[in-house]
C-alpha cells in the first residue's frame, strides 16, 4: 500500500515494559481515530524482551503487508527497529522528530513505527503517529530505492 492509511488498516501494536504505558495511549487514540488495532502485548509493566514484541509485530505485518501495518515502542524505540528489520519484508524506523515521522512514509514506505517512551513524549507519540499514517508514499525514484532494499532482502 504506497497511500495514506486508510480506516481499514489495521495497525498491529506492540511494545516491551517501557513502552506499556505510550502503548496503551496510543491505542486508545487510535480507537478514538477509528483504527482496528491488534495489541500484540505486553500486558503491564512487568520487565520483559523487547524483540519478542518486535518479531511478533513484525510477522504479523509481513504476513498481511497491504492491510497492517505495526507500531513498536520501548525505552528508546531503538532494541524494536534493530529487531524488527530482521524479519523479512519489515521497514521499521526509529522515529524522534516530525520530519523523521513523515520522510519515513514519504521517502522509505516504512510498514513499522518505532518510539521511545523515554525518550518522546505521549502526545508526541501521536503527532508522530498520525503524520506517520497520513502521509503518502512519493513513489517515483523512492519507490526504486524501497525496491532495492527489498531486492537484496530477497537475495541474503
Ligand atoms: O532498546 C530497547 C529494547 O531493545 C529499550 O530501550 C528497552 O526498553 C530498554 O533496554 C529496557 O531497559 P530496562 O532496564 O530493562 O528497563
Amino acid at each position: 500500500m504506497n497511500g495514506v492509511f486508510s480506516m481499514g488498516t489495521t495497525i498491529v501494536i506492540g511494545s516491551d515494559h517501557a513502552g506499556f504505558r505510550m502503548k496503551e495511549f496510543i491505542i486508545k487514540k487510535l480507537e478514538e481515530a477509528g483504527y482496528t488495532v491488534e495489541d500484540k502485548g505486553t500486558h503491564n509493566e512487568t520487565s520483559v524482551d523487547a524483540g519478542v514484541y518486535a518479531v511478533a509485530v513484525g510477522e504479523a505485518v509481513a504476513a498481511d503487508p497491504q492491510q497492517k501495518r505495526g507500531i513498536l515502542i520501548c525505552g528508546t524505540g531503538i532494541g524494536m527497529s534493530m529487531m524488527a528489520n530482521k524479519v523479512k519484508g519489515i521497514r521499521a524506523s526509529l522515529v524522534t522528530d516530525l520530519f523523521s515521522a513523515k520522510m519515513t512514509r514519504a521517502h522509505n514506505d516504512a510498514n513499522v513505527l518505532c518510539m521511545g517512551a523515554r525518550i518522546i513524549a505521549p502526545y508526541m507519540a501521536w503527532e508522530f503517529t498520525q503524520t506517520w499514517l497520513n502521509t503518502k508514499h512519493l513513489g517515483g525514484k523512492y519507490a526504486k530505492r524501497v525496491q532495492a532494499m527489498m531486492d537484496y532482502e530477497k537475495q541474503h
